[in-house]
């Protein structure tokens, strides 16, 4: 088999997409998408059901041409350099793509002889628990199964960007765990990784930088911290008076964002400041606050927030 060289180390993003745009029947879904990958990133991808985000990704990958704008990967066009483009990026196959009768190990092998330099399936078999699978048909895997073959054919190829849409969707706990710690070392290899979820706490976790799409465009792109920065009630405090307290004094709390009442817990979204000012006014008012709660706001609350229409 030949393989096209692709140089490495380059100081260029791995990824750059430029005012991306795709209809379909004259039906914009993606409209003037812009973002750029630092190689070994991972760069989450999130919005609504029916964003675009997977329209993008498969932009990307060159499994859809886009109506215009400019997509690198690597320095390569997609579309015109599809074949180039398929021994830098991985890509998680959706469930039509493997035939049913193919086995666990078939269909590593058959993988890795796409490949010049393929990673050795054994030990990434080993990593995503599918071992005691090797000789079970792929129409006989359950979902989480058939989920944990896609990720370790996406990584067979040793790519240098793997693209993960619905990582761990249909993953139980521990293997969602698993999932993630082996991302983790994938990224720590140098891998860059484009990673597209619908699960808060994974982009959370994984992501170093998160594009929020919606509606076509891109609405939000930060640090999961700085999203939820962004978040209108970065903390919230929740407690039971042991007396009623006064409706206008709670209003009136400084970078107080929201308030609400369910049967007697109390519940305020706002700043730290909003914080020492409800403690003070329950010190003056001689109110004692019980199962007094303070947290952060999560990537969730910000998410919900920023797409709130
Ligand atoms: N081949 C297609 N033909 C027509 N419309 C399509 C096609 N593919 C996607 N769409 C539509 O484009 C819009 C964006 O779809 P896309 O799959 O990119 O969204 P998404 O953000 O990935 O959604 P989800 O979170 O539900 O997976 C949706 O309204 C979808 O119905």
């Amino acid at each position: 088999m030949t393989t096209t060289s692709i140089p490495r180390a380059t100081s260029e993003p791995i990824i750059e997409v430029t005012d991306l745009h795709k209809s379909y029947g004259g039906r914009a879904v993606v409209n003037g998408v812009s973002f750029s990958v630092e190689e070994g990133e991972i760069f989450g991808i999130l919005g609504l059901n029916g964003a675009g985000k997977t329209t993008t990704v498969e932009c990307i990958e060159g499994l859809r041409k886009p109506d215009s704008g400019r997509i690198r990967v690597a320095g390569l066009d997609p579309v015109t350099e599809h074949k180039a483009v398929t021994n830098v990026l991985g890509s998680q196959l959706q469930e039509s793509d493997l035939q049913a009768k193919l086995t666990v190990r078939e269909a590593l092998e058959l993988y890795s002889s796409f490949y010049a330099r393929p990673l050795d399936w054994k030990p990434l078999a080993e990593r995503l628990n599918l071992t005691a699978k090797l000789t079970t048909r792929f129409g006989g895997l359950s979902g989480g199964q058939k989920q944990r073959l896609f990720i370790a054919l996406a990584l067979i190829g040793a790519p240098r960007v793997v693209v993960l849409d619905e990582l761990t969707t249909g993953l139980d706990p521990r293997a969602r765990r698993d999932t993630w710690e082996l991302i983790e070392d994938v990224r720590d290899s140098g891998v860059t990784v484009i990673l597209v979820t619908h699960i808060m706490e994974e982009a959370q976790r994984l992501c170093d930088r998160i594009a929020l799409i919606g509606q076509g465009r891109i609405s939000a792109l930060d640090t999961p911290s700085g999203l939820v920065g962004r978040t209108a009630g970065s903390t919230v405090i929740s407690f039971t008076p042991s007396a009623p307290l006064d409706n206008e004094s709670l209003s009136s709390l400084p970078g107080l964002t929201d308030v609400e009442y369910k049967n007697d817990r109390i519940t305020l979204s706002g700043s730290d400041e909003t914080v020492n000012a409800v403690i003070s006014l329950l010190v003056r008012s001689r109110i004692t606050a019980h199962q007094l709660r303070v947290s952060d706001a999560t990537l969730d609350d910000a998410f919900l927030d920023l797409t709130k229409s």
